[in-house]
């Protein structure tokens, strides 16, 4: 049975990973979660029988009630559970040394779980992008082997798939797609006003908060364009990103004989997350796949990134410095923040983004470690809320 570590498991990666883990195969080792879905998180720890919980936030005697409550509701005795609480203690579960562990939480607080499921030498299913744009170089150092972190990010598990049709060397480019996000199409001036609610309306994805208004922004696809880069051992120049509205191709991978190997399937991440749990076999029946009964089109169009620039600048962040990727991250993360709570208009974040990284003096690859990452990321955080006047 292959023991699984699932980080995040109360958000919405983490609860379709407990539905592709219900179908079998997988013991739930430990679950990790913020602690604002308490009632959740017991219910998770019930029905799969986990014994060991981490939360970031919270008490364990809360946790343990919550489990009580769940328990009682179901009418089964109280399971017992051991319960891990602070900004460490998923790193901690991280590091146990599980067969996989697939880190779903937001945000770079899961750089320290990705360090630590990789120094342990866990298979890491990796969804949590943030995790290894931050940590750039210190990640993929960490790796015990060349294939140890399987990507969960539906662009990158589809680029995954099709790399297995040539060598290295062979690869031209990769052709990294996006949804263009709600507001495609639209013109900068349109989108002085718009709300969060409508930023959160993606067309094609059911996601968490922070990476929907990322794809509204295109700063997903920016974090996606590094995210790719450090996975797959492709510069940032051989990297395109096209508008593919449909979300049925996930990117694809162009071959120096002029082939293009493409990966499609309906918008539905129970694939990527169970292909990253069973990688490289193939598991039986994750989606229904494509029908080619019904008519349909998908199209491609170039990205106006003069008014969605969120690439650009995850490109001019690349080529700057070591410490740039994770400023642009950080000072996303508070600005994002600060667009749900309407403490900030849409069109701020990426304003907000630039002059952040215009202002940053970057670290050089070969003085990158924890200490410069968390440096340069705490600046950014606090340049970005002074920016945005919500210090
Ligand atoms: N959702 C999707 O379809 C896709 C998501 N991704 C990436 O996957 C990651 C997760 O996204 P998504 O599931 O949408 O996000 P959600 O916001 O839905 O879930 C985030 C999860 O992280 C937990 N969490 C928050 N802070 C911490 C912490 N300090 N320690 C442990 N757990 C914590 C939350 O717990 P709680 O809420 O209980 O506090 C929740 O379980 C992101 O990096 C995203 O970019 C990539 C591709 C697709
Ligand atoms: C499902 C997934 O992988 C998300 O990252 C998705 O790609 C976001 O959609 P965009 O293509 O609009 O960024
Ligand atoms: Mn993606």
């Amino acid at each position: 049975m292959t023991t699984l570590t699932l980080l995040g498991s109360t958000g919405s990666i983490g609860t379709q990973a407990l539905e592709v883990v219900s179908r079998g195969g997988y013991e739930v080792a430990a679950l990790a979660a913020g602690g604002a879905n308490l009632r959740l998180l017991a219910e998770q720890v019930v029905d799969h029988e986990v014994p060991l919980v981490a939360v970031s936030r919270g008490s364990a005697a809360d946790v343990r009630d919550a489990v009580a409550a769940v328990a009682a509701d179901r009418g089964v005795p109280a399971p017992p559970v051991e319960v891990l609480v602070g900004e460490g203690a998923a790193a901690e579960l991280a590091g146990a040394g599980s067969d996989v562990v697939l880190n779903g939480v937001t945000g770079s607080v899961g750089l320290e779980p990705t360090l630590a499921a990789l120094r342990a030498g866990s298979s890491l299913a990796l969804a949590n992008k943030e995790s290894l744009v931050v940590g750039g170089a210190l990640v993929r150092a960490a790796r015990q082997r060349p294939d140890q972190i399987v990507p969960v990010d539906s662009e990158h598990s589809a680029m995954a798939q099709a790399l297995r049709s040539g060598t290295h060397a062979e690869v031209a480019r990769l052709v990294l797609t996006a949804s263009g996000g709600p507001f495609r199409g639209k013109r900068r001036e349109e989108l002085t006003g718009v709300t969060a609610a409508e930023a959160l309306a993606h067309p094609t994805w059911a996601m968490g908060p922070v990476v929907t208004v990322n794809s509204a922004t295109l700063v997903n696809k920016g974090l996606e364009l590094i995210e790719a880069h450090l996975l797959f051992d492709v510069a940032v120049e051989d990297i395109t990103v096209v508008v593919h509205p449909q979300s049925v191709v996930h990117s694809m991978v162009e071959f120096v004989d002029g082939s293009t190997i493409a990966q499609a399937s309906p918008p539905d991440m129970r694939l990527p997350i169970a292909l990253a749990l069973s990688w490289p076999a193939r598991p039986q029946r994750a989606v229904a796949a494509c029908r080619w009964d019904e008519a349909t089109s998908w199209t491609f169009e170039p990205l106006d990134e003069d008014t969605f620039r969120g690439v650009r600048l995850a490109r001019q962040a690349a080529a700057a410095s070591a410490t740039h990727p994770a400023v642009l991250n950080a000072a996303n993360e508070e600005c994002v923040a600060a667009f749900l709570d309407g403490r900030l208009s849409f069109l701020a974040i990426t304003d907000i983004l630039e002059q952040v990284l215009a202002e940053h003096e970057g670290v050089p690859a070969a003085s990158l470690d924890l200490a410069t990452v968390h440096a340069a990321e705490a600046w950014a955080r606090h340049r970005a809320r002074e920016l945005a006047g919500t210090r």
